[in-house]
Order: structure tokens, then sequence, then C-alpha cells
């Protein structure tokens, strides 16, 4: 089947009547529930553009010949890299980087699969099998995928194994002729109900050893499997209109907790069965944490290139764009934007094909981006906060100005240097929309946490970072100084100074 439309995922959406709750209720029809129609209408959009533009949206097959996403190509030069990260910068586009989980992140994890399933069938050649034969299907289907990496927050000082309820945490149950069954929760699901299926995979920073083998687990299954639920953190999407709520009334994802109640995962869909070794080498060893890292950055860019519009035409609307603090600002958001496209610039053009025979971009680049970008994140978000000041509370709603009496009364009181009340409005509701509504603030704690817990990722960077050259270039220095060392400091170790 060739990649699919919005009215495609719509209607596949509607069939599948995946089993989500929000607010204690059981959603009859995602595609029509206010909480989530938002994000579903975003999503067709991304779909559709697949097909307006298709030369640089879609390519061709390897194995039916249909035009399927290039969100799925396994690229195998540079060129196809470029293009492969030029289609996820064209869903961008539409999103502004404000949708973390559209489907080219998830996508990249999968297109890896069709080149590194080899990986897979370390202790059971069943699941190489099975995860070249997933990457197919969901590249011929144009499958949109959730995921869940994480356990339950129930104790962070123990592993699962150890935990006073074990069971919490999602867990192998029973092998039998069918498959495997799991039970337990997981977290967190990100689009969760509103996608066709969900991956379950080990998180890239928590490395578990022998005892959590139970847990250690990798699987796809559909999202309306019998025992699987998603349950819905309440929605940020006020019901508004796009005056109102301009971005969170479009790209309000959802994030839900994952409950598995006895679940049948069929044979054909484990990749990895209780190995914690094989789990703790699925991102790395494959590369697909360098091609979503990839995803990522290009995700990045494109939400800072909006970002740092919405300032500068903040800074034009109330004419603050001279003041010397305020240019300063700019400049940050300018220099981090330029960092961004230099990593990313670097990791394309050193990029090298890897053992799976994928044109893979230099992981060096991308991992300091990926580790610098939750660092800076809430700096460029607070500096829109601060220049907006008061005006980012005076945000009179669509309706305010629709009525007889108040609209003209606040079209000249929220008047800005150039424009009039209604359109700088319209501006400063966008500037508050991203960054201090419900919405707002989770893209700030999206953008800190999404990749992995940053301390944690910051710390596997010192300890994996090549440190040897730079202490050498230090010794190196001290060394050619020729500087004799006082004969009183030749005392043997041990020895008392007197
Ligand atoms: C908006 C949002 C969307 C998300 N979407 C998804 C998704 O779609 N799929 C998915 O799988 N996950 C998703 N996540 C989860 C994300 O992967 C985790 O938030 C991240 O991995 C951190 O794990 P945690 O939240 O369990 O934090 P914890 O590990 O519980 O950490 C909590 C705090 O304790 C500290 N801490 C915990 N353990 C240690 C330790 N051993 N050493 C030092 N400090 C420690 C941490 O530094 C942190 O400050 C999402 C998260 C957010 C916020």
């Amino acid at each position: 089947m060739p990649a699919k439309t919005g009215q495609q995922y719509i209607d596949k959406l509607k069939k599948a009547n995946n089993n989500v709750y929000i607010h204690g209720e059981r959603v009859e029809d995602v595609t029509t529930h206010p909480a989530f129609k938002g994000a579903v209408q975003s999503m067709a959009k991304l779909y559709d553009l697949q097909y307006e533009k298709p030369e640089k949206m879609l390519y061709t097959s390897p194995t039916t010949g249909d035009k399927v996403s290039k969100t799925f190509m396994a690229p195998e030069t540079i060129e196809e890299l470029i293009e492969r990260r030029e289609a996820i910068m064209e869903w961008q586009g539409i999103t502004k980087g404000l949708m973390g989980r559209s489907p080219d992140y998830l996508n990249s994890e999968v297109m890896t699969m069709e080149k590194a399933y080899d990986y897979y069938g370390k202790s059971n050649s069943l699941f190489a099998e099975n995860a070249k034969k997933y990457a197919e299907y969901a590249r011929e289907n144009d499958i949109s995928l959730t995921h869940t990496l994480i356990h339950p927050q129930v104790n962070r000082a123990k592993i699962q194994a150890e935990q006073k309820d074990a069971n919490v945490a999602l867990h192998v149950v029973e092998k039998n002729d069918d498959g495997v069954i799991v039970d337990g929760i997981r977290l967190l699901a990100t689009q969760a109900g509103i996608t066709d299926e969900i991956f379950v995979f080990p998180s890239t920073v928590v490395k578990s050893g022998a005892k959590d083998d139970p847990y250690s687990l990798a699987f796809a299954i559909a999202n309306n499997t019998p025992g699987l639920r998603y349950l819905s953190r309440e929605s940020f999407d006020y019901g508004k209109n796009n005056f109102d709520h301009p971005v969170g009334s479009q790209f309000e994802e959802g994030d839900a907790i994952v409950a598995f109640d006895n679940v049948l995962v069929p044979w054909d869909r484990i990749f990895i069965l209780e190995d914690s070794e094989i789990c703790n080498g699925a991102f790395a060893e494959t590369n697909a944490v360098v091609h979503m890292s990839h995803q990522v950055i290009a995700k990045d860019i494109a939400k800072v290139e909006f970002l740092l519009g919405v300032v500068l035409k903040l800074m034009d609307s109330i004419g603050i764009d001279g003041f010397q603090h305020v240019k300063d600002k700019g400049t940050e958001i300018m220099l981090a934007l330029e960092n961004m496209k230099s990593h990313l610039y670097k990791a394309e053009y050193n990029a090298k094909i890897d053992r799976w025979g994928m044109m893979t971009p230099d992981f060096e680049a991308l991992n300091a981006a990926r580790n610098w970008f939750p660092r800076v994140y809430p700096r460029l978000a607070e500096i829109l906060r601060v220049l907006g000041a008061s005006g980012l509370m005076g945000i009179p709603t669509y309706d305010d100005f629709a009525n007889k009496e108040l609209g003209p009364i606040l079209n000249r009181a929220m008047q800005g240097k150039n424009v009039e009340g209604f359109e700088r409005v319209q501006l400063f509701r966008l500037a508050w929309d991203m960054t201090m509504s419900s919405f707002g603030s989770r893209q700030t704690h999206y953008e800190y946490y999404f990749f992995g817990d940053p301390v944690k990722m910051g710390m596997a960077y010192f300890d994996n970072y090549d440190k040897e050259p730079y202490k050498a270039m230090v010794d190196e220095f001290l060394e050619s100084q020729n500087i004799k060392k006082p004969k009183i400091l030749s005392v043997p170790t041990g020895s008392v100074l007197k």
C-alpha cells in the first residue's frame, strides 16, 4: 500500500477504536473527541503533505515499488540522508517543531530495523526476522507509532526486580504457543491512542542488569490489542479557536500511562525477550539513536527558527528592539540556532556507511547537540517570557474583540508600535501559548526530558568523551616549561613532613 493520506489515517483510527481513557471515561472516537481532535487534524495534515509534495516526501519502496514515505528511507548516500532530513523538515515546517512525536521521530527508529535487524537475532534468529519484517510492514502500511521506554516512577533507587511490588512494571508473565503474555505499566506514551501501534523498547539510558531480564523486552503491537489501555492525562487543548490558543489547539499531542492487562504479544512481534544485555545495546548498536537524533536536531532547528521569528516580531511590535539587553537576548537565540545548524551540517557531511550499510550521520556532532539543547531550550522560552512582560497577561480573547462595546476599546488599547490591538494580541497570544500556557510549559518540560534524563545523559557523555588528548596537551605544556621541582618536595610517600 502506498503512503497514506490524512483521511486514511483518520479512517483507520476510527476503525481501530483504540482503548483510550481520559477524565475517567472511555473515549468513543479519538478523531472527534475535544482532547484529541486538534492533534488528529494536524497529523492528517502531515500525511496529506505526502501527496501535496510527493517529490519531497515520497520515494519508491525497495520491495513493492509503491511510493512510500521518505521518512522510512534507509539512506545509503549522503544525498539520500539529506533528502530524508529535508522530508522531515517539510513536516516540521507545519508543526513548527511543537509536535515532538510527529511520525518522523519513530519512523527513524523503524527505518534502522530494515538494515540492522541482525542485531535482534543475537539470541534467537526469529527476532531478527521479526525486526526486518516489521520495518517493511510499517513502511508499506505507513504505520503511525507511539512508544514507551520507561518503568513507573516507584523507587528509582532500586532495580525493577527489587521493587516492593515487583509486578508493577511491565514484565513477562508467561510464554505459550501463540506468543508472550505481558502485564504491568509503562510510561510515558506521547500521542498514544491517536496512533496505530505501540513500540515497547528499553530505555537508552537506564542500564538494567540480568536480574531485570523479565522486564527487558522489545516488541510492537496494535493499539487496539485486547488488554492494552491508554490512560491519558488531561488535555492542554482548551478547546478554543486558533486566535485564543494558536498552537495548543493544533499541536497538543497528549501523553498517556500505558497499562497492559495480560496482553498477548504474538511471537512474530517480539524483537527482544528477557535479555537486558541485548536491550542495553539496542539503540546504540543499531544506530537507531543516531538517526533519531538526526530527526530531533532537525525538529529543534525548526522550533528555534519559529521561536526566533516570534521574538523578533514581538520586539518590533512594542518598540523594544533598539535596547541593548533586548538585542543581546535576540542574539542568544540566534546563536542557539546557528549552533544547532552547524551541528547538523557537521553530522551530515561527516556521515559514513555503518556496518549495516546505512549512511549514518556523525554521532559526535549530534550527541553534543542533543545533550546541549535540553539545557538551552528553557532559556529560550524564558527570553520570550521576559521580553513579553505584561503583554503576555494582557491577552483578551477573540470573543472580547468581537464584542461590539469592547472590541473597539481593546483594538485601541492594545495597539503596538505599528500594529493594531487585534494583531498585537494575536502575536502575544502565540508567544504565551508557546511558552506559558499549560501547552507551552509542557513544551519546556518535553524538551528537557523527552530524550531521557539530561543529568544521566550528561554523565554518560562525560564518561564516553575522549578526554585523554586534552589532558595530554596540558601535561605536555607543563613539562615543556622545564621547571625544576624543589628538592624539599621529593619526600618519599608516607613520610611525615617536618
Ligand atoms: C512531556 C514528556 C513526554 C514524554 N514522552 C515520552 C514518550 O513518548 N515515550 C517514552 O517512552 N517516554 C516519554 N517521556 C519520558 C522520558 O523518557 C522520561 O521523562 C525521561 O527518560 C526521564 O525519566 P523519568 O521521567 O522517569 O525521570 P526519573 O528517572 O524518575 O528522574 C527524576 C529525577 O530524579 C533524578 N534521578 C533519578 N534516578 C537517578 C539516578 N540513578 N542518578 C541520578 N539522578 C537520578 C533525575 O535526574 C531526575 O531529576 C516523556 C517525558 C515528558 C516529560
